[in-house]
């Protein structure tokens, strides 16, 4: 959830002015800081506050006693752990009994499980229950003769009834930004990317995953050392276009990527069920000619403005799925399955995941009730309204040796029209293989504490478990 925390709520900000010049805005998880540049445009400048807020379950009625070890307790469907905070949380018995990760119930190598969860009795409950330092030891039946040991930090992370709060969030950080992120673009250099010891790569990753984009600075201008770089991020996703391609405007393709005209900003592959992850593009050579500027927009950016001054037109755009289709080629007609199911923004557990905009491959609107039609142009005319303002819009002229990177499900790219020979290069990731490589970076280098606390006696590879990604 992105929110922004102020004295001043942004609806006081004129109806029509969105620019919020030079905001950094990051999300709020754990805790929340705001650095901005005060806009002209808004009516006051509003102190932004900064909050780490902490909130304790007090639901509790119980008074559990403080102790060294969190208390357990065996009810009737349920163990209540009491941890030594205070807070409190619940297990159903049959839900520790299914997620045991002992080796006979969960394969050390392949963290996959082994226990047949179908075979566990619906009604099963443990013939005793032990806090012990390293966590909770469950004895089950006789009938089903079994000890289990989950640690502490790994219940509490998983805790659901109820969820306890402070759980370390595994989900990063977004700093959102608009035209000013001119000023401090973020950028890795290519030998500190192509180090062997992946720190680089690390910090590249890690640019794409906070800022939906990141320059690599130094790239020897090839095909070779280019295609070389993307496959440190993952292996190169094949599409009717190629895989690694070297294209320029001779239409060589069926799609106006191929030509030499200004292209809006826009996420590629609209028309596929899973559009790519990651866009890599380098500017190998232009010449005899001008033009070709690079366009980078922040969807979550402009989505967060949309939503804020506009909150009609932001649900519009999460609920009406858009029809897309690539069909510039007799050898195929690519669209979604199914067709029209995906909406511009895409939502999970009330988060904006995905912006999925590309008007030129949009297909025809012939799912919409027809009292929502104007509601839903409407609705797109303000999105291109928040897209294409100075506010929104980061022009860059790349060159050779500059290789970008672009999230592809967040930050829009586009181009400037231009005249003369222009040779670009690039490649698509798909969206698994760049979160995987961000979660075997971010294990070996920041690793979370729940992995910390039980990879002693979690792990036989040095990945416990007990890893909460899995
Ligand atoms: C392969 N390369 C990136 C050069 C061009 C791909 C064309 C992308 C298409 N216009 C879309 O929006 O998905
Ligand atoms: O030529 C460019 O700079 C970008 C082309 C483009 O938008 C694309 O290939 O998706």
């Amino acid at each position: 959830m992105l929110r922004r925390l102020s004295s001043t709520s942004i609806k006081n900000i004129p109806k029509n002015s969105f620019a919020r010049r030079g905001i950094i805005t990051k999300s709020i998880r754990l805790k929340c800081a705001q650095v901005h540049a005060a806009s002209p445009h808004f009516a006051s400048t509003p102190r932004w506050a900064s909050t780490a807020a902490a909130l304790k379950i007090s639901e509790s009625t119980e008074t559990i006693p403080r102790s060294t070890l969190p208390s357990s307790r065996i009810d009737d469907r349920k163990v209540v752990i009491g941890f030594e905070n205070g807070e409190w949380a619940r297990f159903h018995h049959m839900w520790l009994r299914d997620h045991c990760r002992c080796p006979q119930c969960f394969h050390s190598v392949t963290k996959q499980r082994l226990v047949n969860t179908f075979e566990i009795p619906r009604d099963i409950k443990p013939m005793k229950v032990e806090s012990k330092p390293e966590g909770l030891e469950v004895i089950w039946p006789s009938s089903q003769p079994h000890v289990s040991i989950y640690p502490w930090s790994w219940l509490r992370h998983n805790s659901y009834d109820p969820q306890l709060p402070n759980q370390q969030s595994l989900s990063s950080e977004k700093i959102l930004w608009g035209s000013k992120i001119c000023e401090t673009p973020p950028t890795v250099a290519y030998e500190d990317v192509t180090a062997s010891d992946d720190r680089g790569l690390y910090k590249w990753i890690s640019n794409v995953d906070k800022f939906g984009f990141s320059f690599v600075s130094g790239v020897p201008a090839t095909t070779e050392a280019t295609e070389e770089l993307v496959e440190r991020i993952g292996f190169i996703r094949k599409t009717q276009y190629g895989e690694f391609w070297d294209f320029t405007a001779d239409l060589s393709r069926g799609d106006t990527a191929y030509t030499n005209i200004a292209l809006g900003a826009h996420t590629d592959n609209t028309y596929f069920t899973d559009p790519c992850g990651l866009q890599v593009f380098h500017l190998l050579s232009h010449t005899e000619g001008s033009g070709g500027e690079t366009l980078l927009v922040d969807g979550f950016y402009a989505a967060s403005l949309l939503k804020e001054l506009h909150p009609e037109a932001y649900e519009v755009l999460s609920k009406v799925g858009v029809p897309a289709h690539a069909a510039g080629e007799m050898g195929n007609i690519y669209t979604p399955t199914p067709q029209g199911a995906y909406p511009v923004l895409s939502h999970a557990n009330g988060e904006l995941t995905q912006v999925r905009w590309n008007n030129d491959d949009r297909s025809v609107m012939n799912r919409l009730p027809p009292a929502d039609l104007e509601a839903w142009y409407d609705a797109i005319r303000l999105w291109n309204k928040f897209l294409t303002s100075s506010d929104s819009e980061y022009w860059v002229q790349l060159s050779p040796g500059t290789v970008v990177v672009v999230d592809n499900h967040r930050v829009l790219h586009g181009r400037s029209a231009f005249t003369g020979k222009r040779r670009m290069c690039g490649a698509y990731v798909g969206v698994d293989e760049y979160r995987s490589k961000l979660n075997v970076l971010k294990e070996k280098f920041e690793p979370d504490q729940v992995s910390l606390d039980t990879t002693p006696y979690g792990s036989s590879d040095g990945r416990s478990v007990w890893n909460p990604l899995l």
